[in-house]
């Protein structure tokens, strides 16, 4: 899908080696997958940390100092490594980079802020990948946004995105820390605003990360509320951003009620994996194709496969034929004791009105 606006943030550890060198082979990678989609049609501003991390690297310092003055300190040396190394590896594609430093008040300031986005758009506009940071030797603690995953997302409200892009150093949220936790699991998609989220995500943990997974939901959920899209994504894995941008199913997709309806089924209609099946009646079949109705749940025959709400599934008909792919809002186990039941038998069953639509029309595509 081209013209799409995606902000794509690389965490410290994943840039930085967990704050030994520079990653420059994972950088190359990351520049590749970006020229290509530029090719295509694809603006990308790019948001990288690292700074402190890469000026530890270059200092040769085992442990992050906590007084601030060192801070912005290292941060201006690993600052000017950082953004020297985006730039060797696009220059080598002929592409321009552009280091925007940030900080609160360029944000929170109207005037501010309308300069920043007009600066970023007529870069984009010049072909160029913004490389933003906040600008960490100038920001005390007063004035500190403090983590990236949330001034990446205050960027993607600053351009309008389509996509916001988390990389870091796991596949993606999972049910708890699972470097703490053997039992968490992997979620592959949510709404960005469901509070169960919170509860799974917490800090860091390394020694060069700063929010670790809860700044990453915080950011998701900020991005959500201008229709943004958020991925959480391991920047390890291969021709991860190329993946992730044309809408293969990569990581945790955090999901905006409110993505702008066009944006959102092209989205769906690109979408390659799915977590289950619903089988549906030849009625229910027909009024998703002819009438371009919402699925209920009287219409579900049977369902397949273990999804929570908000997950991507298949929709088939008894057949076997797959004609459409929707967000449900129930879950599989739900939706066992819902199929086939009208709504008011299903408020009957449980005690209250649940929302009516198994998969609303606004999150179905028919294919
Ligand atoms: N629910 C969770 N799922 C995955 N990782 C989690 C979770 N809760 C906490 N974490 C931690 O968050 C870390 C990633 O964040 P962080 O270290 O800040 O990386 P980055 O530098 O990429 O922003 C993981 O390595 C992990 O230790
Ligand atoms: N601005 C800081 C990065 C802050 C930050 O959020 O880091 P990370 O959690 O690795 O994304 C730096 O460049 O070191």
């Amino acid at each position: 899908m081209a013209n799409q606006r995606w902000v794509v943030k690389l965490g410290s550890s994943s840039l930085t080696n967990h704050g030994t060198s520079l990653a420059t082979q994972a950088l190359s990678a990351w520049v590749a997958d970006i020229a290509a989609l530029m090719s295509q049609g694809y603006e990308i501003v790019v948001v990288s940390s690292g700074a402190v991390a890469a000026g530890m690297a270059r200092l040769q310092m085992a442990d992050r100092p906590a007084q601030i003055s060192q801070l912005q300190a290292i941060a201006a040396i690993g600052q000017s490594d950082l953004v020297q190394a985006w730039r060797d590896e696009f220059a080598q594609l002929n592409i321009p980079v552009a280091q925007v430093l940030l900080n609160h008040s360029d944000i929170s300031n109207r005037e501010r802020y309308l300069n920043a986005r007009a600066a970023i758009q007529v870069l984009l506009g010049l072909s160029a990948v913004p490389v933003v940071n906040e600008n960490d030797s100038v920001a005390t603690d007063e004035i500190r946004l403090g983590d990236n995953d949330n001034l990446a997302a205050l960027v993607a409200n600053l351009i309008d995105a389509d996509g916001l892009l988390l990389l870091t150093d796991q596949d993606g949220l999972y049910t708890g820390n699972p470097n703490t936790d053997p039992t968490a699991e992997l979620i592959t998609e949510a709404f960005a605003d469901e509070d169960r989220l919170l509860k799974y995500a917490s800090g860091s943990g390394s020694k060069v990360g700063t929010g670790g997974m809860s700044t990453k939901v915080s950011a998701a959920r900020l991005a959500a509320r201008s229709g943004t899209l958020t991925v959480i994504a391991n920047a390890a894995a291969p021709q991860v951003i190329q993946r992730a941008l044309t809408g293969v199913s990569v990581g945790t997709q955090l999901l905006a009620r409110s993505i702008p309806l066009r944006a959102r089924k092209q989205w769906l209609a690109g979408h390659i994996q799915h977590s289950g099946v619903m089988v549906v009646d030849a009625g229910a079949r027909k009024h998703l194709e002819q009438n371009g109705s919402s699925l209920l749940p009287v219409g579900i025959v049977s369902v397949q496969g273990d999804f929570h709400r908000g997950a991507c599934v298949l929709i088939q008909d008894e057949g076997g034929a797959v004609f459409a792919r929707g967000l449900t809002n129930f879950s599989a186990l739900e939706l066992q004791d819902m199929a086939g039941k009208s709504s008011r038998v299903i408020a009957g069953l449980l005690g209250f009105e649940p929302e009516r639509e198994a998969i609303h029309r606004d999150n179905l595509v028919l294919l």
